[in-house]
């Protein structure tokens, strides 16, 4: 396949790596310094992956659209547009394949938070909290990933009814799970979902030893979008259930 790499970055590059891997061919790398070549690469490729900054994503998925060409997205920090996008991508029968994770680890973890979440239900003495770590140069917080957890407890487990960011001197209600950003480093991407009691604590955590999870899960994710339509994530490249 041509892929379009749409954000030519930490990701864009190791993304890059793996597609020749697995034997395809990259057409067009974008930066800031040449969005005016956007169009003309998704019009000559077969798919695009998009791991860009927050505030280019909605367009350059637009784009993709109005170019019948599939898009993966892994960047994060753009879903406020979310239903904006899914009306684009139903009028133009779009295809749009996005994940705020794209490692099959981190996906098994989102598994097994939510069935965590749900045996919590009735065991009021354990209070939860998500806890991420990522590299200083991430420009949103939480990490998408922190969210997607967070989602899963606020669906699964009773006493939480939303979460908010901790910051200093940030008070919770009973009913908000607190989720807390720490930029450290190169740290690829750590991820910890803790209840704690007067007597103990229950911990599971995702730590990433590299971007290269992610990068695979994307280009497994683009071969999967060239091949389907509509808006896919990684529940329908997994098949977990
Ligand atoms: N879903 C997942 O599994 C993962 C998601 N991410 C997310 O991916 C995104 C990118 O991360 P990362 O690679 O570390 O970031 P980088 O800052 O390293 O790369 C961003 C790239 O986007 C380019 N860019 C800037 N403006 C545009 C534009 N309008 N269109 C296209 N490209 C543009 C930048 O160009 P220039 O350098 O010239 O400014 C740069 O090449 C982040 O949102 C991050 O949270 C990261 C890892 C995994
Ligand atoms: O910015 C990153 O680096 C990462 N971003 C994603 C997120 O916001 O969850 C995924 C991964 O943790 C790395």
């Amino acid at each position: 396949m041509k892929i379009a790499i749409l954000g030519y970055g930490r990701m864009g590059k190791i993304i890059e790596e793996k597609a020749l891997e697995r034997g395809h061919s990259i057409s067009a790398k974008i930066t800031s310094e040449n969005v005016d070549e956007i169009e003309k690469a998704l019009s000559e490729a077969d798919v695009a992956i998009e791991f860009s900054i927050p505030e280019a994503a909605k367009e350059n998925i637009l784009k993709a659209f109005d170019h019948s060409c599939p898009i993966v997205v892994g960047t994060t920090g753009w879903y406020d547009d979310f239903s904006e996008i899914e009306s684009a991508c139903n009028k133009h029968n779009g295809t749009l394949f996005y994940a705020t994770n794209f490692s099959v680890g981190v996906n098994l973890t989102f598994k097994m938070n939510e069935i965590l979440a749900k045996l919590m239900n009735g065991q009021s003495q354990y209070s939860a909290s998500i806890e991420e770590t990522h590299h200083i140069h991430k420009k949103d917080a939480p990490s998408g990933t922190a969210i997607s957890l967070a989602e899963g407890i606020l669906k699964n487990n009773d006493r939480y009814e939303n979460w908010k960011l901790k910051e200093k001197d940030t008070g919770f209600a009973d009913s908000e799970l607190p989720v807390e950003a720490f930029r450290i480093d190169e740290v690829p991407g750590t991820h910890i979902i803790e209840y704690d009691s007067e007597i103990d604590k229950i911990s599971l955590k995702h730590e990433a030893k590299s971007r290269s999870g992610f990068a695979l899960g994307a280009v497994l994710a683009a071969e999967y979008a060239a091949e389907h339509s509509g808006i896919l994530t990684m529940k329908d490249l997994l098949k977990f259930d």
